[in-house]
């Protein structure tokens, strides 16, 4: 059996349930990183070039990345979509500092992933909510914001706007069991937003609640990123997610994970759940489709 700890990491706010007594790995820099230039005018949120990564296990090594190569510029929703095991959220890992590349290169917001997460770039949702038992909803949101040095005071007022962002207002002295799965979801959606980070880290946040309520809060999701135009890079099994959700679609091929195909979105910013009923959206899932049956053939 696996005992659970959930954690705040005090310098990035990272919060997650690890496996007890597993510690969080926190990597160093890239000598490789020097070599790439900060982008032009910031427009650039994550640069990647040519990464790949290597597990090394105790029999063989896992070649989870290869030959990764993309850009995120700010504002985008980007959407990594891939098979099991493709290494998706191995590449969000890397974009966040929390795994190490074997090769290649990484610049986030023109900085190393390590600086960015210093300097607090990255919001986190995972698809557990990570939700600290024993503390009410308001207080799960302002714990971060006072490890960050914030008065009692102001990380309440914070805490409650956010929380009334994500339609929680009315439910901050609930404790997170007396909550539903997406409530909770949503807690943990504003505790991530709370610090304003620059990118927000979405790793299959929805996966394990039912369809309804998963599309209720795609569309909420939506509405949000609609709001703000945050940078979000978002980990998901599902075609029609991606699709609704994504400004840019990232399709990767089995292990070793490579980009089989980047599909910039046709589809209007404001977005509705009707739209998933139109051609145009019928005709993107099936391109999303057609390059993830590519992938299986390469
Ligand atoms: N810490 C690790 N040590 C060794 N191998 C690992 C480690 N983490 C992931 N892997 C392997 O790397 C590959 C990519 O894993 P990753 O979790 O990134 O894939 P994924 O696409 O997110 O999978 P899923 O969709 O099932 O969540 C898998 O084969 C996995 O077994």
């Amino acid at each position: 059996m696996t005992n659970w700890l959930v954690s705040c990491c005090p310098s990035c706010f990272l919060v997650q349930r690890i496996p007890f007594p597993v510690p969080m790995n926190h990597p160093k820099d890239s000598p490789l990183l020097s070599k790439l230039q900060p982008p032009a005018g910031g427009r650039l949120a994550v640069e990647i070039r040519n990464a790949s990564v290597i597990y090394q296990t105790a029999d063989t090594p896992v070649h989870a990345l290869a030959n990764i190569d993309f850009n995120i510029h700010e504002g985008e929703f980007v959407s990594l979509i891939g098979p099991s095991g493709c290494g998706k959220t191995t590449l969000m890992r890397v974009i966040a500092d929390l795994e190490p590349i074997s090769g290649g290169q990484v610049l986030v917001n023109g900085v190393s992933p390590h600086e960015a997460r210093l300097a607090r770039a990255y919001g986190y949702v995972f698809q557990a909510p990570a939700l600290f038992p024993w503390r009410n909803v308001l207080a799960n949101v302002t714990l971060p914001l006072q490890i960050q040095g914030r008065t009692k005071a102001d990380a309440r007022v914070i805490a409650q706007e956010h929380l009334e962002r994500v339609g929680l207002k009315g439910f901050e002295n609930k404790y997170p069991w007396q909550l539903s799965g997406g409530m909770q979801q949503r807690v943990s959606i504003a505790r991530a937003l709370s610090f304003e980070p620059k990118i927000l880290m979405m790793d299959e946040p929805f996966g394990a609640l039912d369809e309804i309520t998963r599309d209720r809060l795609n569309e909420q999701l939506q509405q949000l990123w609609q709001r703000e135009r945050r940078t979000v890079v978002f980990v998901t099994h599902s075609i029609a997610e991606a699709v609704y959700l994504s400004t840019k679609i990232v399709v990767m091929s089995p292990r070793p994970g490579r980009i089989v195909k980047i599909i910039d979105s046709p589809l209007p910013n404001d977005r509705h759940l009707g739209l998933r009923d139109t051609p145009e959206f019928n005709a993107l899932a099936h391109e999303v489709r057609e390059a993830l049956a590519d992938g299986h053939h390469d």
